[in-house]
Protein backbone atom coordinates (compact mmCIF):
# COMPACT_ATOMS: atom_id res chain seq x y z
CA UNK A 1 0.00 0.00 0.00
CA UNK A 2 1.26 3.45 -0.91
CA UNK A 3 -0.34 6.26 1.21
CA UNK A 4 0.33 9.80 -0.66
CA UNK A 5 -0.01 12.65 1.46
CA UNK A 6 -1.08 16.45 -0.02
CA UNK A 7 -1.70 18.53 2.76
CA UNK A 8 -3.84 17.22 5.03
CA UNK A 9 -5.44 15.49 2.34
CA UNK A 10 -4.61 11.40 2.21
CA UNK A 11 -4.75 9.19 -0.94
CA UNK A 12 -4.61 5.67 -0.67
CA UNK A 13 -3.49 3.66 -3.26
CA UNK A 14 -3.80 -0.39 -2.82
CA UNK A 15 -5.01 -3.36 -4.70
CA UNK A 16 -6.15 -5.06 -1.86
CA UNK A 17 -4.67 -8.43 -2.57
CA UNK A 18 -3.86 -8.50 1.21
CA UNK A 19 -5.75 -6.00 3.05
CA UNK A 20 -9.23 -5.71 3.68
CA UNK A 21 -11.36 -3.53 1.62
CA UNK A 22 -13.31 -2.53 4.81
CA UNK A 23 -10.21 -0.61 5.75
CA UNK A 24 -10.50 2.44 3.82
CA UNK A 25 -14.28 3.13 6.08
CA UNK A 26 -12.66 1.85 9.49
CA UNK A 27 -9.63 4.86 8.58
CA UNK A 28 -12.24 7.23 8.16
CA UNK A 29 -14.12 6.18 11.69
CA UNK A 30 -10.92 6.05 13.41
CA UNK A 31 -9.44 9.49 12.25
CA UNK A 32 -12.68 11.54 11.02
CA UNK A 33 -10.92 12.10 7.88
CA UNK A 34 -12.26 10.39 4.78
CA UNK A 35 -9.45 8.85 2.57
CA UNK A 36 -9.42 8.96 -0.97
CA UNK A 37 -8.76 5.25 -2.37
CA UNK A 38 -8.04 4.62 -5.70
CA UNK A 39 -7.06 0.41 -6.62
CA UNK A 40 -4.38 -0.40 -8.83
CA UNK A 41 -0.94 -1.22 -8.22
CA UNK A 42 2.28 0.62 -7.35
CA UNK A 43 4.09 -1.07 -10.27
CA UNK A 44 1.87 0.68 -12.59
CA UNK A 45 3.80 3.77 -13.28
CA UNK A 46 1.73 5.83 -15.73
CA UNK A 47 -1.11 5.52 -12.68
CA UNK A 48 0.70 6.50 -9.88
CA UNK A 49 2.06 9.24 -11.97
CA UNK A 50 -1.19 10.54 -13.18
CA UNK A 51 -2.20 10.04 -8.88
CA UNK A 52 0.53 11.91 -8.47
CA UNK A 53 -0.74 14.86 -10.47
CA UNK A 54 -4.36 14.74 -9.91
CA UNK A 55 -3.94 14.94 -6.50
CA UNK A 56 -1.20 17.21 -6.06
CA UNK A 57 0.57 14.99 -4.16
CA UNK A 58 3.97 16.36 -2.00
CA UNK A 59 5.17 13.44 -0.08
CA UNK A 60 4.86 9.81 -0.44
CA UNK A 61 4.79 6.80 1.91
CA UNK A 62 5.92 3.14 0.82
CA UNK A 63 4.27 0.59 2.51
CA UNK A 64 3.69 -1.57 -0.76
CA UNK A 65 5.61 -4.63 -0.60
CA UNK A 66 5.82 -8.07 0.08
CA UNK A 67 7.52 -9.50 3.76
CA UNK A 68 7.17 -12.88 4.30
CA UNK A 69 11.24 -14.15 4.64
CA UNK A 70 10.20 -18.14 4.14
CA UNK A 71 8.30 -17.16 0.94
CA UNK A 72 10.93 -15.06 -0.33
CA UNK A 73 13.27 -17.89 -0.05
CA UNK A 74 10.45 -19.77 -2.49
CA UNK A 75 9.30 -17.37 -4.83
CA UNK A 76 12.84 -14.79 -5.06
CA UNK A 77 11.93 -13.36 -8.48
CA UNK A 78 8.62 -12.45 -7.27
CA UNK A 79 9.90 -10.59 -4.47
CA UNK A 80 12.33 -8.88 -6.78
CA UNK A 81 9.41 -7.63 -9.04
CA UNK A 82 6.87 -6.33 -5.85
CA UNK A 83 10.28 -4.68 -3.39
CA UNK A 84 12.27 -3.77 -6.12
CA UNK A 85 10.49 -3.38 -9.42
CA UNK A 86 7.41 -1.58 -7.53
CA UNK A 87 10.11 0.93 -5.83
CA UNK A 88 11.94 1.61 -8.76
CA UNK A 89 8.70 2.48 -10.85
CA UNK A 90 7.08 4.32 -7.73
CA UNK A 91 10.09 6.42 -7.56
CA UNK A 92 10.26 6.97 -11.66
CA UNK A 93 7.02 8.08 -11.28
CA UNK A 94 7.84 10.57 -8.23
CA UNK A 95 10.37 12.02 -10.28
CA UNK A 96 8.31 12.52 -13.55
CA UNK A 97 5.68 14.78 -11.09
CA UNK A 98 8.57 16.35 -8.95
CA UNK A 99 7.27 14.55 -5.76
CA UNK A 100 10.83 13.95 -4.10
CA UNK A 101 10.43 13.37 -0.42
CA UNK A 102 9.67 9.21 0.72
CA UNK A 103 9.25 7.52 3.64
CA UNK A 104 10.21 4.15 3.33
CA UNK A 105 9.59 0.96 4.96
CA UNK A 106 12.46 -0.33 5.59
CA UNK A 107 13.46 -3.21 8.37
CA UNK A 108 15.57 -4.71 10.97
CA UNK A 109 16.43 -7.27 8.41
CA UNK A 110 19.16 -5.24 6.77
CA UNK A 111 21.55 -6.26 9.92
CA UNK A 112 21.33 -9.55 9.14
CA UNK A 113 22.50 -11.27 12.13
CA UNK A 114 23.65 -8.49 14.44
CA UNK A 115 27.46 -7.97 15.28
CA UNK A 116 26.54 -5.93 18.31
CA UNK A 117 23.82 -5.28 20.52
CA UNK A 118 21.82 -3.02 20.96
CA UNK A 119 21.72 -2.32 17.46
CA UNK A 120 22.44 1.23 15.96
CA UNK A 121 22.02 2.18 12.43
CA UNK A 122 25.79 2.51 11.70
CA UNK A 123 25.53 -1.05 12.23
CA UNK A 124 26.91 -3.47 9.46
CA UNK A 125 24.23 -4.15 7.07
CA UNK A 126 24.12 -7.86 5.68
CA UNK A 127 21.33 -10.02 4.03
CA UNK A 128 20.12 -13.16 4.85
CA UNK A 129 17.44 -14.01 2.47
CA UNK A 130 15.91 -12.24 -0.91
CA UNK A 131 13.57 -10.40 1.02
CA UNK A 132 16.18 -8.54 3.59
CA UNK A 133 18.19 -8.53 -0.52
CA UNK A 134 15.14 -6.12 -1.37
CA UNK A 135 15.24 -4.08 1.72
CA UNK A 136 18.97 -3.65 0.91
CA UNK A 137 18.88 -2.83 -2.55
CA UNK A 138 16.25 -0.20 -2.15
CA UNK A 139 18.05 1.77 0.82
CA UNK A 140 20.94 1.27 -1.80
CA UNK A 141 19.07 2.87 -4.59
CA UNK A 142 18.01 5.81 -2.25
CA UNK A 143 21.63 6.33 -1.57
CA UNK A 144 22.46 6.85 -5.36
CA UNK A 145 19.06 8.71 -5.85
CA UNK A 146 20.46 10.89 -3.04
CA UNK A 147 24.10 11.52 -3.96
CA UNK A 148 22.28 11.94 -7.75
CA UNK A 149 19.62 14.34 -7.29
CA UNK A 150 19.63 16.61 -4.28
CA UNK A 151 15.86 17.20 -3.95
CA UNK A 152 15.43 14.06 -2.98
CA UNK A 153 14.63 13.48 0.53
CA UNK A 154 14.29 9.99 2.28
CA UNK A 155 12.93 8.92 5.33
CA UNK A 156 14.33 4.99 5.69
CA UNK A 157 12.53 3.74 8.82
CA UNK A 158 13.85 0.31 10.07
CA UNK A 159 11.21 -1.50 11.65
CA UNK A 160 11.84 -4.23 14.43
CA UNK A 161 8.83 -6.35 15.11
CA UNK A 162 6.03 -5.07 14.61
CA UNK A 163 2.81 -6.04 16.59
CA UNK A 164 -0.72 -5.25 18.04
CA UNK A 165 -3.33 -3.44 16.36
CA UNK A 166 -5.26 -0.18 16.33
CA UNK A 167 -6.67 0.49 20.04
CA UNK A 168 -10.39 0.72 18.09
CA UNK A 169 -10.00 -2.48 17.75
CA UNK A 170 -10.94 -1.89 14.39
CA UNK A 171 -7.91 -2.25 12.72
CA UNK A 172 -5.23 -5.41 12.81
CA UNK A 173 -3.55 -8.16 10.93
CA UNK A 174 -5.14 -11.31 9.89
CA UNK A 175 -3.23 -13.42 8.02
CA UNK A 176 -5.04 -15.75 5.79
CA UNK A 177 -2.79 -18.37 6.42
CA UNK A 178 -0.85 -19.99 8.93
CA UNK A 179 1.30 -17.12 10.00
CA UNK A 180 4.55 -16.80 10.21
CA UNK A 181 5.20 -14.41 13.15
CA UNK A 182 5.07 -14.87 16.52
CA UNK A 183 2.38 -12.73 17.67
CA UNK A 184 -0.37 -13.74 15.01
CA UNK A 185 0.21 -17.18 15.20
CA UNK A 186 -0.28 -16.65 19.16
CA UNK A 187 -3.17 -14.91 18.42
CA UNK A 188 -4.45 -17.67 16.41
CA UNK A 189 -4.10 -20.44 19.09
CA UNK A 190 -6.10 -17.55 21.60
CA UNK A 191 -9.05 -17.86 19.24
CA UNK A 192 -8.95 -21.56 19.11
CA UNK A 193 -7.78 -21.30 15.59
CA UNK A 194 -4.55 -23.28 16.22
CA UNK A 195 -4.04 -26.38 18.92
CA UNK A 196 -1.21 -24.99 20.23
CA UNK A 197 2.32 -22.71 19.89
CA UNK A 198 5.24 -23.94 18.69
CA UNK A 199 8.26 -22.32 20.23
CA UNK A 200 11.36 -22.56 18.38
CA UNK A 201 14.16 -23.42 20.35
CA UNK A 202 14.63 -22.94 23.98
CA UNK A 203 18.58 -23.26 23.99
CA UNK A 204 19.61 -20.12 22.55
CA UNK A 205 21.58 -17.98 24.66
CA UNK A 206 18.80 -16.01 26.13
CA UNK A 207 17.79 -15.32 29.52
CA UNK A 208 15.03 -18.16 29.36
CA UNK A 209 16.93 -20.21 26.04
CA UNK A 210 13.88 -18.56 23.72
CA UNK A 211 14.61 -15.78 21.31
CA UNK A 212 14.35 -11.90 21.94
CA UNK A 213 13.65 -9.49 19.94
CA UNK A 214 12.41 -5.63 19.94
CA UNK A 215 8.32 -5.84 19.34
CA UNK A 216 7.03 -2.22 18.82
CA UNK A 217 3.16 -1.79 18.56
CA UNK A 218 1.93 -0.99 15.23
CA UNK A 219 -0.07 2.40 16.33
CA UNK A 220 3.69 3.92 17.65
CA UNK A 221 5.17 2.46 14.71
CA UNK A 222 2.28 4.75 12.63
CA UNK A 223 3.33 8.00 14.51
CA UNK A 224 7.29 7.11 13.30
CA UNK A 225 5.85 7.60 9.90
CA UNK A 226 4.01 10.82 10.78
CA UNK A 227 7.39 12.27 12.51
CA UNK A 228 9.77 11.17 9.73
CA UNK A 229 7.27 13.42 7.36
CA UNK A 230 7.34 15.81 9.43
CA UNK A 231 10.95 15.93 9.14
CA UNK A 232 11.67 15.58 5.72
CA UNK A 233 9.03 19.00 5.49
CA UNK A 234 11.47 20.52 8.36
CA UNK A 235 15.05 19.76 7.75
CA UNK A 236 14.95 18.85 3.89
CA UNK A 237 16.85 16.50 4.36
CA UNK A 238 16.57 12.46 4.87
CA UNK A 239 17.60 10.47 7.57
CA UNK A 240 18.03 6.60 8.54
CA UNK A 241 16.57 5.36 12.00
CA UNK A 242 15.73 2.74 13.49
CA UNK A 243 12.00 2.35 14.58
CA UNK A 244 11.71 -0.14 17.99
CA UNK A 245 11.51 0.07 21.69
CA UNK A 246 15.38 -0.71 22.73
CA UNK A 247 13.37 -3.46 25.24
CA UNK A 248 14.50 -7.18 24.12
CA UNK A 249 11.45 -9.83 24.91
CA UNK A 250 11.27 -13.45 24.96
CA UNK A 251 9.36 -15.87 23.29
CA UNK A 252 8.12 -17.48 26.47
CA UNK A 253 7.35 -13.10 27.67
CA UNK A 254 5.18 -12.93 25.06
CA UNK A 255 3.48 -16.18 25.53
CA UNK A 256 2.73 -15.01 28.79
CA UNK A 257 1.73 -11.51 28.13
CA UNK A 258 -0.46 -12.95 25.99
CA UNK A 259 -2.10 -15.70 28.10
CA UNK A 260 -2.21 -12.38 30.03
CA UNK A 261 -4.46 -10.14 27.83
CA UNK A 262 -6.80 -12.73 26.78
CA UNK A 263 -7.41 -14.72 30.15
CA UNK A 264 -5.82 -18.07 29.06
CA UNK A 265 -3.08 -20.06 29.79
CA UNK A 266 -1.97 -20.58 26.04
CA UNK A 267 -0.75 -24.16 25.65
CA UNK A 268 2.97 -24.37 23.63
CA UNK A 269 5.42 -26.81 23.08
CA UNK A 270 8.95 -26.31 22.20
CA UNK A 271 10.52 -27.71 18.80
CA UNK A 272 13.97 -27.37 17.17
CA UNK A 273 14.99 -23.88 16.08
CA UNK A 274 13.82 -22.31 12.85
CA UNK A 275 16.39 -22.07 10.22
CA UNK A 276 18.00 -18.79 9.74
CA UNK A 277 16.66 -17.41 13.09
CA UNK A 278 19.12 -15.59 15.72
CA UNK A 279 18.93 -15.06 19.17
CA UNK A 280 18.74 -11.66 20.26
CA UNK A 281 17.54 -8.60 18.28
CA UNK A 282 16.96 -5.09 19.85
CA UNK A 283 17.17 -1.98 18.47
CA UNK A 284 19.11 0.97 19.70
CA UNK A 285 16.06 3.66 19.58
CA UNK A 286 18.57 6.95 20.35
CA UNK A 287 18.91 8.10 16.59
CA UNK A 288 14.87 7.94 16.05
CA UNK A 289 14.65 9.91 19.52
CA UNK A 290 17.69 12.86 18.38
CA UNK A 291 16.41 13.28 14.89
CA UNK A 292 12.47 12.64 15.20
CA UNK A 293 11.35 13.24 18.43
CA UNK A 294 10.13 10.05 18.17
CA UNK A 295 9.66 7.71 21.16
CA UNK A 296 7.68 4.05 21.42
CA UNK A 297 5.22 3.99 24.32
CA UNK A 298 2.93 1.59 24.43
CA UNK A 299 3.49 -1.16 26.31
CA UNK A 300 4.07 -4.86 25.86
CA UNK A 301 0.41 -5.24 27.70
CA UNK A 302 -0.77 -2.49 25.05
CA UNK A 303 -0.02 -4.63 22.20
CA UNK A 304 -1.43 -7.95 23.51
CA UNK A 305 -4.38 -6.28 24.24
CA UNK A 306 -5.08 -4.59 21.17
CA UNK A 307 -4.17 -7.92 19.24
CA UNK A 308 -6.88 -9.71 21.08
CA UNK A 309 -9.59 -6.64 21.50
CA UNK A 310 -9.33 -6.79 17.38
CA UNK A 311 -9.37 -10.46 17.55
CA UNK A 312 -12.61 -10.27 19.39
CA UNK A 313 -13.99 -7.49 17.61
CA UNK A 314 -12.98 -6.35 14.34
CA UNK A 315 -11.95 -9.36 12.45
CA UNK A 316 -14.03 -9.46 9.16
O1 LIG B 1 5.60 -19.72 15.53
C1 LIG B 1 6.60 -19.10 15.93
C2 LIG B 1 7.07 -17.92 15.29
C3 LIG B 1 8.20 -17.31 15.78
N1 LIG B 1 8.85 -17.81 16.87
C4 LIG B 1 10.01 -17.09 17.42
O2 LIG B 1 9.58 -15.79 17.75
C5 LIG B 1 10.60 -14.82 17.49
C6 LIG B 1 10.07 -13.80 16.51
O3 LIG B 1 9.82 -14.41 15.27
P1 LIG B 1 8.98 -13.66 14.12
O4 LIG B 1 8.83 -14.63 12.98
O5 LIG B 1 7.74 -13.08 14.69
O6 LIG B 1 9.90 -12.45 13.70
P2 LIG B 1 11.41 -12.44 13.16
O7 LIG B 1 12.22 -11.71 14.18
O8 LIG B 1 11.88 -13.76 12.76
O9 LIG B 1 11.29 -11.64 11.79
C7 LIG B 1 10.73 -10.36 11.72
O10 LIG B 1 11.71 -9.39 11.95
C8 LIG B 1 12.80 -9.39 11.04
C9 LIG B 1 13.74 -8.31 11.47
O11 LIG B 1 14.41 -8.68 12.62
C10 LIG B 1 12.30 -9.16 9.63
O12 LIG B 1 11.87 -7.83 9.47
C11 LIG B 1 11.18 -10.11 9.29
O13 LIG B 1 10.56 -9.69 8.10
C12 LIG B 1 10.12 -10.16 10.34
O14 LIG B 1 9.21 -11.21 10.05
C13 LIG B 1 11.79 -15.62 16.95
O15 LIG B 1 12.64 -15.89 18.04
C14 LIG B 1 11.16 -16.92 16.46
O16 LIG B 1 12.03 -18.02 16.52
C15 LIG B 1 8.41 -18.96 17.51
O17 LIG B 1 9.02 -19.41 18.47
N2 LIG B 1 7.29 -19.57 17.00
Amino acid sequence: MALLAAGHEAVILDNFSNASPMVPERLETITGTKPIVIEGDVRDRALVSSVLEEHQIDAVIHFAAKKAVGESTQKPLMYFDHNISGFVSLTRAMEDQGVFKLVFSSSATVYGDPEQLPITESSARNHTNPYGFTKLVCEEMMEAMCAAEPRWSCGVLRYFNPVGADASGLIGEDPRDIPNNLMPYIAKVAAGDLPEIQVFGDDYDTPDGTGVRDYIHVSDLAKGHVLSLEALERDGKGHVVNLGTGQGVSVLEMINAYSAACGQSLPYKIVPRRAGDIATCYADPALAKDLLGFEADKTLEDMCNSSWAWLQNGKV
